[in-house]
């Protein structure tokens, strides 16, 4: 989408392009539908200027956060007065572009109450959530327990005689910290907390507690919250007011507790359902697998902004050619960039597969069949944790491969960076999340030879043959095939798992053995997830893609897995599936699989359909002309407000004229 000055330097490299570019916008967008919506919503945010992202990182933190009130405002009452459909109101969020508290009402208090409320709570919350009469955030972090759930100290202990919760933070560290949406804009907290019944603990539930007035917004009494302050870098996060929340013996009607998966009643008996507790995570699995999807939008705006701007930038030359070169044709340039490229469209591809995925386990769930939900639960933790550290790291990767000029604000790269880091730890730490995948496997493993693994794990029923059978290539072009890669990633997987499981198994089960063991644990379930996001991409290129992007997608299909293979070298050899000269083949075949992208680079990012509003970046401009508008952009600096710099008589003046130092001086 062109929204420059008309002048195109980047023509000469869209010139190049070898594939269907309207065919692919429509596959990344997930649909014809979902691509129109998607660019009336991108051109509605960018023509209107109470959503301008000029000045967001010069901003400080009070005039940041009222305009991001301001922004989430006008977003709703333009979702209201046009008559906005949900999937429009989502896709109008997200060009807006700024973290805000309606995330967490919509993306968690929402959700929550849907999946742990009875019918009848529902009824009464949620009429009033969505027309956003009220106001709920998802308060569960303390400042003394995140990743430990199960070690969080606030109490709610029931009183019969007034048939109410008093909900109590018992210590400093029992303070929820952390939770969106909390510190200023929340009027309701859904509050994970100890229930205690007749002096029993009965371990963590879910409450809703009013928090501050639906008249005046003050807090309510025996209520003290507020924000907890400044975050990483400029804008960012810092549009988001994640508070700090104590409740000094606050009643709440015991209907606030939310009931789906447990009772108490009037008379303070406590009843369990028979539907599984872990049902009371739903909403952190729902926010799992919609963070998938987001790593690869975020990825493919950094990798737009490097793409784009390597193709622009040029350094030196050799004497067989006139000029200077475009660094893109440097292959080192190449080889850092290419494979992020590849992994933003694996990951989108990955991302329309678990959406599928999670509407699947909803209708299981609906209708209570709970048997694939440790295998959904292993899959959206350790792809959230691979996802977004990939994309994170990835993103710090483009900023460098844009040179200097990453480092300016202006190339819009710092503060995405800033606004995606926390994606690595909050909705769950990610190594922790490794962890929970890697005691999936290892119970996967146990019950192998009763239990035939199914999904995502049904490779771990051929264990027997992926450990002894090794890899058959023998020249570059035997890595060219599907089932040979999926085979090596299979068996790598699945040779880590069995050898942490066998040393494990051969200990005496001690929690102190299962820690020692635990960076394996971690490179095993690693493992597996990358073997899922290789699959799910080939799987995703072999069902119904238009003849117009199949190559493209194939040569991206192959940089990917060529690029786990090779940066994960060492654990394929140890393994002993691969030898060193296989992976040496591989090496050589992603270097044609990067000749084949050059000529298309420009395109695929193209394919993206970022607009120059929603990219924020100078150097990733779709014009291609980086420098004027680098040079214009430091005239909006504020230092430049004056030609003489604010500061000169006090401090600088001096320095020059008055040589105050210059008697003491040595030199
Ligand atoms: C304007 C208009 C429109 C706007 C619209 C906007 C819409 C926006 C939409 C979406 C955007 C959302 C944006 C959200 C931003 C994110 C903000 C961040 C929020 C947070 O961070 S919330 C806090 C998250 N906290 C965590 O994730 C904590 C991490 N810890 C855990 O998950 C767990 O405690 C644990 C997994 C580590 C637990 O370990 P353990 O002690 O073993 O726990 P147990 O409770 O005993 O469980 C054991 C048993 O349960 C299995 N299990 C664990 N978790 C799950 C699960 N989620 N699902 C299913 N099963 C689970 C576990 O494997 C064990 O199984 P086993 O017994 O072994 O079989
Ligand atoms: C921007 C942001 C927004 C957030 N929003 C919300 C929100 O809306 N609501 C909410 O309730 N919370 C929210 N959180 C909190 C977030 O969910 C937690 O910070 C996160 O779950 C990690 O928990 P922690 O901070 O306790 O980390 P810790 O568990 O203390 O982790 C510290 C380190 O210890 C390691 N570690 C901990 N336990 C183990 C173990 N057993 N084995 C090996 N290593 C271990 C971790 O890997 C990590 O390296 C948010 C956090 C951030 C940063």
């Amino acid at each position: 989408m062109q929204d420059g000055n008309g002048l195109d330097h980047l023509a000469g490299e869209r010139a190049m392009a070898q594939f269907d570019l309207q065919a692919m916008k429509v596959y990344l967008a997930g649909g014809q539908r979902e691509y129109e919506i998607s660019t009336k919503m991108a051109q509605l945010v960018a023509n209107d200027p109470v959503f301008s992202k000029e000045d967001r990182v010069r901003l400080a933190r009070k005039d940041l956060y009222k305009n991001s009130l301001r922004k989430a405002g006008h977003a709703w009452k333009t979702i209201l007065e046009k008559g906005l459909s949900e999937v429009e109101g989502l896709k109008l969020r997200h060009f807006v572009d700024e973290p805000t508290y309606t995330d967490l009402h919509w993306g968690m208090f929402i959700p929550a109450i849907k999946g742990q409320g009875t019918e009848e709570q529902q009824h009464k919350w949620l009429p009033l959530a969505y027309k956003m009469a009220i106001i709920g955030c998802y308060a569960q972090t303390e400042l003394g327990h995140g990743s430990n759930v199960q070690g969080l100290e606030t109490t709610a202990t029931f009183d019969p005689t007034t048939d109410e919760f008093i909900m109590h933070s018992p210590t400093v560290t029992s303070t929820k910290w952390w939770p969106g949406g909390l510190g200023k804009a929340s009027t309701h907290a859904l509050v994970y907390a100890r229930l205690i019944t007749d002096k029993k603990d009965h371990g963590i539930h879910a409450f809703i507690a009013p928090i501050r007035s639906l008249e005046d917004h003050t807090p309510l009494p025996n209520v003290t919250v507020g924000d907890i302050g400044v975050k990483f870098g400029n804008g960012g996060y810092n549009t988001m007011d994640n508070g700090f929340l104590r409740f000094d013996h606050v009643r709440i009607p015991r209907e606030n507790m939310l009931m789906r998966l447990a009772t108490v009643t009037k008379d303070g008996k406590y009843v369990r359902s028979n539907k599984p507790r872990q049902l009371g995570y739903g909403a952190m699995v729902f926010v799992r697998q919609g963070i998938v999807i987001d790593a690869s939008i975020y990825l493919s705006r950094a990798v737009t902004i490097a793409v784009r701007y390597s193709a622009v930038r040029r350094q030196f030359g050799n004497k067989d050619e006139p000029g200077e070169l475009q660094v893109i044709q440097y292959r080192t340039q190449q080889s850092r960039l290419f494979p992020l490229l590849a992994t933003a469209y694996a990951y989108r591809a990955v991302g329309f597969w678990m959406k599928s995925l999670y509407a699947d386990v909803m209708k299981r769930l609906n209708d209570n069949d709970f048997s694939t939900l440790p295998e959904v639960h292993a899959c959206t933790a350790g792809l959230k944790s691979i996802t977004t550290s990939v994309t994170a790291d990835g993103i710090e990767e483009c900023r460098k491969l844009c040179g200097g000029h990453g480092f300016l604000c202006a190339s819009g790269l710092p503060e995405l960076y800033a606004a995606y880091v926390p994606a690595c730890t909050y909705e769950g730490d990610n190594t922790i999340l490794l962890l929970q995948v890697a005691r999936f496997l290892l119970k996967t493993l146990s019950q192998v030879s009763k239990v035939r693994p199914v999904g995502t794990a049904a490779y771990l029923g051929n264990i027997k043959q992926l450990s002894t059978q090794n890899c058959k290539v023998s020249q570059g072009h035997d890595w060219l095939n599907t089932s040979v890669l999926l085979e090596a990633f299979e068996a790598r997987s699945a040779r880590q798992a069995a050898a942490v499981a066998l040393r494990l198994a051969k200990g005496s089960g001690s929690e102190a053995e299962f820690q020692e063991n635990t960076p394996e644990l971690v490179e095993s379930a690693r493992a597996h997830c990358q073997l899922i996001l290789v699959s799910k991409f080939i799987e995703q290129l072999q069902t119904g893609t238009p003849e117009g992007i199949r190559k493209q997608l194939e040569v991206l299909c192959y940089t990917y897995a060529f690029s786990q293979l090779i940066d994960n070298a060492g654990d394929f050899l140890a393994t002993g599936y691969v030898t060193g000269n296989q992976i040496a083949l591989a090496k050589e075949e992603l270097k044609h699989m990067f000749d084949k992208i050059r000529p298309n680079a420009v395109a695929l990012v193209d394919a993206f359909d970022h607009t120059d509003d929603y990219l924020g970046s100078a150097l990733g401009r779709y014009d291609g002309d980086v420098y004027t508008h680098l040079y214009k952009g430091a005239f909006k600096e504020s230092l430049n407000d004056t030609v003489v710099v604010d500061g000169y008589e006090e401090y600088l003046k001096p320095v020059l004229t008055q040589n105050l130092w210059a008697p003491h001086s040595k030199l």
